[in-house]
């Protein structure tokens, strides 16, 4: 153990947690992770990862001996930083449910002790948040003090897929907080801001990186700075798809529009894709709770509310393009390529592919889903869903009228479609991710553009 490694505890070990604890234990610190899903703690033991986020099992594996794992809060009373990382899914009217907070700060409040113990709200929060952290601590801890047991808001900006990338690499550190507790933050993260950390072998340093910034503010400042980060990438994303349509309609390109607008370094390339809407547990989870903390206050959020407006639109978009194509949907098989809510993840959360699947069987279609990955959990998580598993790409098309390509593998980026096509029924391709780049000899759609169609279709 090096001498400035610290001992930390993170509460709950799902994608942000994980993430955490191996970024931590890579760095030098001595990390438990603790968790209530007993069974996800006897897999982490025994060297599996509940989840699929690209490199982590091999940086988890190069670390192990930094890392403890327990269903236990006992570590609590050794740790200088407790990180609560629980879920806080979006409650009634949006407002994000804080039990899972709420609990974590009562069960770690009994074990705090004499010593400086800073507490960190990883968790995405509603702004006031730390503040009633602070006060669960004082009402549950014997040995609270106001000095020594500080209230610090840290929030993650990982992506799924790219988590590894996202935390050893950040464009910025956020933290919250009082002054001194910001102090024992910077000697955590000191590896990390002065990026004198290895590179892990699953995740290399980028060769154009330069240090994060730090942003040292105030406990409301951080929280909402993800919220808005957040919101305006979301807000980002339906402007990209709203424009789209109207290129549609006008002849032009969305993918032209986008690199020639985002050219501007004022608006930037990135988070322009148009295609099925975002999904995850993130985007449309954060935009309500901010149109719901407004709410609170009697302020209208108009912005945001388009921004969800035209990405629930997004989802019928697609359909609308397959019923123009087919008419009627009834006893048509239409296949969904893709399940997860983006590539590199088995994540499920408000993944487009559930509202089409969901939409498809509705309309008559009889359903078959294809996922690199998800299919397994989708199995567990979607059983109210009524589709067919499919065993591979070519199982999935054989016979098919129609198929829409709902995420963007690599996988699928790949494919040889004059391989695939005579095995299918029809030949209609709603490509929602606009990944396919040469012309194909079927009737195919894209989003916000005229799909690459040189070859007339034959067939
Ligand atoms: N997933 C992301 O990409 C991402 C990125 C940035 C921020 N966030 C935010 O981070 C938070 C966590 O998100 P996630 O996706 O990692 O959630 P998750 O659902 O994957 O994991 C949460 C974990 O917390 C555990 N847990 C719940 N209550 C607990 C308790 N009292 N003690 C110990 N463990 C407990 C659960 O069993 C679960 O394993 C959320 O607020 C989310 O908005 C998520
Ligand atoms: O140009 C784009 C970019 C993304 N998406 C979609 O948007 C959703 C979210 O994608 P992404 O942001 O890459 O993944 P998340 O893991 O949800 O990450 C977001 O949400 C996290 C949780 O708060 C934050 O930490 C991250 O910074 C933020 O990017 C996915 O459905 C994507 O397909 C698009 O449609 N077009």
């Amino acid at each position: 153990m090096s001498n400035t490694s610290m001992n930390v505890s993170v509460i709950g070990t799902g994608y942000v947690g994980l993430g955490t604890a191996a970024l931590l234990a890579h760095l030098g610190h001595q990390v438990t992770g603790i968790d209530i899903d007993n069974q996800k703690i006897e897999q982490l033991r025994n060297g599996q990862v509940p989840i699929h986020e690209p490199g982590l099992d091999a940086l988890l594996e190069s670390v192990k001996g930094n890392l403890d794992w327990s269903t236990s809060y006992d570590s609590v009373a050794r740790a200088d930083v407790v990180f609560i990382c629980v879920g806080t899914p979006p409650g009634k009217d949006g407002t994000p449910d804080l039990q899972y907070v709420a609990s974590a700060a009562e069960k770690l409040a009994p074990h705090l002790n004499g010593h400086a113990q800073v507490i960190v709200n990883k968790s995405t929060v509603p702004i006031g948040t730390g503040d009633y952290v602070q006060r669960l601590l004082e009402d549950h801890a014997p040995g609270y003090s106001h000095e020594r047991h500080r209230v610090v808001s840290n929030p993650e900006f990982l992506r799924e897929g790219t988590a590894l990338q996202d935390s050893l690499y950040p464009d910025r550190i956020v933290l919250g907080g009082h002054p001194d507790a910001l102090q024992i933050m910077a000697r955590l993260y000191a590896p990390l801001i002065e990026q004198t950390f290895t590179p892990p072998a699953s995740a290399p340093r980028p060769e154009t990186y330069t240090r994060p910034a730090v942003v040292n503010t105030t406990l409301q400042s951080a929280e909402m700075i993800k919220y808005a980060a957040n919101a305006f990438l979301a807000l980002k994303i339906s402007f990209a798809n709203e424009i789209a349509g109207l290129c549609e309609r006008v002849g032009a390109d969305i993918e032209e529009v986008a690199t020639g607008i985002g050219m501007d370094t004022r608006i930037g390339r990135r988070f322009l894709n148009a295609g099925a809407g975002w999904g995850g547990s993130c985007f449309g989870k954060d935009t309500a709770g901010l149109i719901s903390a407004g709410r609170e206050h009697n302020y209208n959020m108009p912005i945001l509310q388009a921004a969800i407006d035209v990405n629930t639109r997004q989802r019928q978009v697609i359909i609308d393009k397959l019923i123009r194509h087919m008419r009627s949907l009834k006893g048509k098989r239409v296949t969904v390529l893709g399940m997860a809510f983006k590539p590199d993840t088995d994540d499920l959360r408000n993944a487009p592919a559930h509202d089409l699947i969901a939409r498809l069987y509705q309309l008559g279609a009889t359903v078959t889903a294809h996922d690199p990955i998800a299919m397994p959990r989708a199995r567990r998580e979607w059983a109210h869903l009524t589709y067919r598993e499919a065993s591979s790409v070519q199982d999935a098309l054989h016979r098919a009228d129609a198929v829409i390509i709902a995420t963007e593998w690599q996988e699928y980026r790949d494919l040889d479609w004059s391989a695939l096509l005579p095995s299918m029924r029809g030949c209609v391709i709603i490509d929602a991710r606009n990944i396919i780049r040469t012309p194909i000899d079927a009737h195919v759609e894209q989003i916000g553009r005229n799909a690459p169609a040189a070859v007339p279709v034959t067939r």
